[in-house]
């Protein structure tokens, strides 16, 4: 069985589930590293395995347009391209096209755009993305879909929606005879679309649910909208949404988010944030959010976090941390960067532990009030 919902919190919709892949079983909710290019930046696969991640995220978009999926299905897919051999989940590019080019034509057919590295022309369709995603090899794929820009008006968020459950219509039909390239499981999730009308939201988790999906993501979100526009709306999707598979909140989100989205029945979480962050300097710790480049930190010989078993805490001090940022040295990118992931992956670790003792609410609150403040 692909999801195993092992508990449902008494007091709240939060839940605590095992993804079973074939590279490997994955404890929900569950954080994904996100990396794009076949690879999480700053982090070598080793370092991944040392904070616990099973399961990353990989770009459709981006490894289609180098080094190519063709080139990486001769290297035998992206797990052994990179060395990665537990789960990988990757999205379909629908929004890496919308994010990353204004220069794009939708049509019935797909969409069609101009490669962000040499200008070429190239068309994304329900049929390619999962061509694409089979040479990857990836775990979990998800199928070509717009993410209507924020704001949208309510006819541009009901025709957006109609191609999106259309192109899942397709997807779903060849997803039905699937073949896998390198022997292990290929699963297809449907991404739910709507913008922030919840009735169109309803008709698309509706019409995806006909077509019965091993996964739903709530797509179309973090993409600017208000914090409590993103939550209701995931609130309602969750209402709707199939209780025995797993929900994906794409983007999401800083660690208050994905507290909070968790309490509202997400089992599965991607951002940027714990990487990209990590690279600027800023890390997340049991008390609260830190500037590491700020002289504050100048001969703090205090670990980033005291309560935290990484190997960065472990081996080294804010001084020698703030003092790498300030030379660019490499390896303080790689340090802070193992650290956020590894604040993230306890995080929803100690969330599933308070989901399985009923209390998740009440622990939810307490760890909020510490991790987001800013440490001085
Ligand atoms: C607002 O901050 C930026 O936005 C991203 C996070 N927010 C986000 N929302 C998403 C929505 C979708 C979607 O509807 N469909 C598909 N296929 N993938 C998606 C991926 C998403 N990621 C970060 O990249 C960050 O730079």
């Amino acid at each position: 069985m692909f999801f195993d919902l092992k508990h449902t919190d008494v007091n709240s919709k939060a839940r605590a589930g095992v993804l079973n892949t074939d590279h490997g079983s994955i404890e929900t909710p569950i954080f994904m590293p996100v990396g794009t290019q076949g690879t999480v930046k700053a982090l070598s696969p080793r370092d991944l395995k040392e904070v616990n991640a099973s399961i990353i995220l990989g770009n459709t978009y981006h490894l289609y347009m180098r080094p190519g999926h063709r080139l990486i299905e001769k290297m035998g897919g992206l797990h052994r391209f990179m060395g990665w051999d537990r789960a990988i989940l990757t999205d379909s590019g629908g929004f890496q096209v919308f994010s990353l080019k204004e220069l794009r034509k939708i049509d019935d057919e797909g969409i069609l755009f101009q490669s962000h590295l040499d200008g070429s022309y190239h068309k994304f369709t329900p049929q390619l993305v999962l061509e694409i995603q089979r040479s990857l090899g990836s775990d979990i794929m998800m199928v070509l879909d717009e993410c209507p820009p924020y704001p949208s008006t309510r006819d541009y968020a009901l025709k957006s929606n109609q191609l999106t459950i259309d192109w899942a219509r397709q997807a779903r039909e060849i997803f039905s005879g699937w073949q896998p390239l390198y022997g292990h499981r290929q699963w297809l999730f449907a991404i739910v679309q709507g913008g922030t009308f919840k009735d169109i939201r309803e008709q698309s988790a509706r019409a995806l649910m006909e077509l019965d999906f091993p996964g739903y993501a709530i797509g179309g979100l973090a993409v600017g909208e208000p914090k409590d526009e993103m939550f209701d709306i995931t609130d309602f999707c969750t209402e709707i949404l199939p209780e025995q598979k797993p929900r994906y909140l794409m983007g999401v989100g800083m660690p208050d988010d994905i507290l909070e989205a968790i309490e509202r029945g997400v089992d599965m979480f991607d951002c940027v944030i714990p990487t990209r962050n990590a690279r600027n300097g800023t890390v997340f710790t049991t008390e609260g959010k830190m500037v590491l480049k700020s002289a504050r930190f100048k001969e703090d010989t205090k670990p980033v976090d005291a309560n935290c078993q990484c190997y960065t805490c472990k081996n080294f001090s804010r001084a020698y941390l703030r003092h790498l940022y300030n030379a660019n040295e490499i390896l303080g990118l790689t340090l802070a960067t193992i650290h956020n992931v590894h604040f993230y992956l306890w995080l929803v670790r100690q969330a599933r532990k308070a989901i399985l003792q009923d209390n998740y609410v009440s622990w939810k609150e307490r760890i909020l009030q510490k991790i987001t403040r800013v440490v001085e």
